[in-house]
């Protein structure tokens, strides 16, 4: 999911504006800029990298890391600003609802953000430009591609995963909701790559009154995080084959996988829960059955396995694959 529509439905609108482009450039450049800003912090150790106190050091990869976070900012500002100015042009405005609801969503809900938010209205539009690209963006595509390797690595998995998708597509059938539900393989296969290599692979809880937690005093105000993986691969939870990928294990579903049930959370747990769960579910569907109705994928020699942790875990030297075309 992107702040801003693909570049070749933009360009189709006769109306399309050199400003629309330029719109599509300085995306592309938030996007970019998000991202070293992700490596940046990601860089530093996830225990102090995270902290307030650490994060207001004059180090040097604190300097790199506000230098990006205030470029991102005026970025995400300027555009958020063109875009409040309004349009004489019909066609314009068209575009405009159409590519920017989300943008504009944002924007408008700045005006009423709740009494609890501790920062600006301008603070609100950024955070939440932000968590969309992290949240929503990176998440998803660091899941397909470890779902590739996966299949890559486990071919009789990938013709099981092509039969269903051919299977459900054979007539030229739509891909919608009543069909997306149907793909029982493929969601077993999402489900056991989002296992083994949750995106999202840090929840934190900020304890808002002094408890007790076993025999720990736990003060106010402490951030306790909980590492999604280590839950994943526990062998007492999921059995002595935990590092495998064996997706028949959610054959009856995610809650009847494993022991107690809310050790699988890669979309996090409670209330916080990941908004975009359902949204990411159906994204997931639909690019493995475009991807796997046209194409086969197979290790390439080059790739070494090295997941990393990036904010997501995602793989430390690139998912090089040998990609063939089906006949
Ligand atoms: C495979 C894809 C995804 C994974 C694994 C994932 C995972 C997560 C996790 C672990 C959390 C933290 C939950 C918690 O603290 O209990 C979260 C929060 C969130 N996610 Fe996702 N996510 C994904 C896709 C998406 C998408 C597509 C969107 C929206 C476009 C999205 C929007 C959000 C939002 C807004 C939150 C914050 C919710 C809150 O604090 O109330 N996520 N996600």
């Amino acid at each position: 999911m992107a702040i801003y529509g693909p570049i070749r439905e933009r360009t189709l609108h006769k109306s399309s504006s050199w400003r629309t482009l330029s719109d599509f450039a300085t995306g592309e450049e938030i996007f970019y800029k998000l991202r070293q800003l992700q490596k940046a912090i990601s860089q530093q150790d996830a225990l102090v990298g995270l902290s307030t106190v650490w994060k207001s050091l004059p180090t040097k990869a604190n300097r790199e890391i506000q230098k990006l976070e205030q470029e991102v900012r005026l970025l995400i500002l300027n555009v958020t600003k063109e875009h409040s100015r309004g349009s004489s042009n019909e066609d314009d405005d068209c575009i405009k609802t159409k590519h920017n609801g989300l943008l504009r969503s944002i924007v408008n809900s700045a005006r009423h953000c709740p009494a609890s938010y501790r920062g600006s209205a301008e603070d609100y539009i950024v955070d939440n430009c932000k968590s969309i690209y992290f949240a929503g963006h990176e998440t998803t595509a660091v899941t397909v591609t470890w779902c590739l390797m996966l299949l890559a690595t486990h071919p009789a998995w990938q013709d099981r995963a092509r039969a269903e998708a051919l299977e459900v597509c054979r007539g030229g059938t739509e891909l919608d909701v009543d069909v997306l539900r149907r793909l029982k393989t493929i969601t077993m296969v999402i489900q056991e790559t989002l296992r083994l290599y949750p995106p999202g692979s840090l929840i934190m809880r900020e304890a808002l009154k002094d408890f007790k937690f076993g025999g720990l005093d736990i003060p106010r105000g402490t951030i306790i995080q909980t590492a999604i993986p280590m839950l994943h691969l526990d062998k007492d939870v999921w059995g002595q084959d935990a590092g495998e990928f064996q997706p028949d294990r959610f054959a009856n579903g995610a809650a009847a996988a494993c022991e107690p049930s809310h050790m699988y959370l890669p979309f996090g747990h409670g209330p916080r829960i990941c908004a975009g769960q359902n949204l990411a579910m159906m994204e997931l569907k639909v690019v493995l059955v475009r991807l796997l109705t046209k194409f086969s994928f197979s290790r390439s020699p080059g790739y070494r396995h090295a997941p990393l942790f990036r904010l997501t875990i995602e793989p430390g030297f690139g998912m090089p694959l040998v990609v063939t075309k089906l006949p």
